[in-house]
Parts: C-alpha cells; sequence; structure tokens
C-alpha cells in the first residue's frame, strides 16, 4: 500500500498516524501537490492529497474518508480500532472532525491569501474566526481530559492532534497555547505517542509558483 503525502499536510497526518496505530505497513510517497511533479491527479480527479492506493482495487481519497476506509477493511480487534464503541460517541467524533478539518481548511484559505498580491483582511478576518472558533470548540471538550473518548486514542483525538499540530507549524503567530493551556497540555500529551512522533509535520519546499 501507497500514500501520497506532503509534509506538512494535517490532513494526511490523520492517515499517517492512523496507519501507524493500526501497524499496517505502507510506502510514504511525499511531494508537493502545487508542483508540476506532482503524481497526485494521476489518482485523485480533486487534485488533493493525502491519496491511499491500495495494492489491489481504486484509489482512496479525502482523509476522513481514508479513515472510514481503513477502519472498515482493518477492523478491531485484529488492528487497533479508531472508532468509538457507541454511536453517539462515534457521531461525536466525526464532529470533532468536521471542526478539526474546518479549522485546516480555514488555516489552508489564510496561507493562499498572504500569496495574492493585495490579500483582503476581511477574507483573512473571516477565516481567522473560523480558525478561533474551533479552537475555542476543542478547548471545551477536551477540558481536563488526556482523550476526548473512551480514555484512549480515537478519531477525535486524531483530527484534534493533527490541526493543532498544524497549527504549531504553520502558524506560529496564533498564541492558541497561551489561550488554552488545557489545549496544549493534551497536544503535548498526544506528541509522546510513536504515532505522532513519527509523523510530525514540518514546512516544504515549494518550487511551482502556486496557480
Ligand atoms: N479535504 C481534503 C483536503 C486535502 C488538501 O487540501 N490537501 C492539500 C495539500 S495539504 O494542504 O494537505 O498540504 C492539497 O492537496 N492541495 C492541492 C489542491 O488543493 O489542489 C482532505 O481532507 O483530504
Amino acid at each position: 500500500m501507497k500514500l501520497i503525502s506532503a509534509t506538512p499536510s494535517p490532513y494526511a497526518r490523520k492517515v499517517r498516524i492512523t496507519l501507524a496505530e493500526k501497524g499496517i505497513p505502507f510506502e510514504l510517497q511525499t511531494e508537493v501537490p502545487w508542483d508540476s511533479t506532482t503524481k497526485t491527479p494521476q489518482h485523485n480527479p480533486l487534485e488533493k492529497l493525502p491519496v491511499l492506493i491500495p495494492d489491489e482495487g481504486k484509489p482512496v481519497y479525502e482523509s476522513h474518508f481514508i479513515l472510514e476506509w481503513l477502519e472498515a477493511k482493518y477492523p478491531a480487534p485484529q488492528y487497533y480500532g479508531i472508532h468509538p464503541r457507541t454511536q453517539d460517541d462515534l457521531l461525536f467524533a466525526k464532529q470533532v472532525e468536521v471542526v478539526s478539518d474546518g479549522m485546516c481548511d480555514a488555516c489552508v484559505m489564510l496561507f493562499f491569501e498572504k500569496q495574492r498580491e493585495n490579500p483582503s483582511q476581511e477574507w483573512n478576518a473571516r477565516q481567522m474566526r473560523k480558525v478561533e472558533g474551533g479552537l475555542k470548540a476543542l478547548s471545551d471538550w477536551v477540558g481536563e481530559k488526556d482523550f476526548l473518548i473512551e480514555d484512549r486514542l480515537t478519531l477525535a483525538d486524531i483530527a484534534a492532534g493533527s490541526v493543532l499540530g498544524y497549527m504549531t507549524v504553520r502558524f506560529e503567530a496564533i498564541p492558541w497555547r497561551d489561550q488554552y493551556p488545557n489545549l496544549a497540555r493534551y497536544c503535548d500529551r498526544l506528541g509522546e505517542r510513536e504515532s505522532f512522533k513519527s509523523t510530525k509535520p514540518y514546512p516544504q519546499t515549494i518550487t511551482d509558483r502556486i496557480v
């Protein structure tokens, strides 16, 4: 199995953490999706990574769907299960992923807006509100807990941990660790896991102009 990924990608990191927690071997194919050398469009009509390429069968894309696919194809107890046991807890975990991915989307929008000749302050303010709203929601949900659900790592922590790790790399300017010390503690504790340590995000060098 292969995973097309990018070094800073919080979406790809969710998949990398899940593969590590489930103990599924895979080949990591790191690239920059905006560079002319990208292979992503060959596997995903939406031209976005991450893309999971199984040894047999069709490519799987959209990080939340890749995690669904992995949980279905590699179920507990043979593989670490990332879905909470009850339906309500699973729905809550998916809601945490919606908020976490939405924060990532807003961060990506901010990143692109900065590249524009005349960045729109209103547009940036709108995206920042989404990030700040998401941080408050995560902080309220985490409280003083180590894990969001069932006192073990689940989909919710993989999603929340990935966006917080991304903010650390991409948005040092946002003082979320001071604003939400409970989130900082939560993020650092998740960061002690091998699956988080081995997938730490770092900036990529984009050679072609993003158009
Ligand atoms: N909703 C998608 C978002 C993925 C995404 O935006 N990936 C970026 C790369 S990164 O921001 O994750 O590093 C991409 O491929 N962008 C290329 C494009 O948007 O054409 C997911 O969850 O997988």
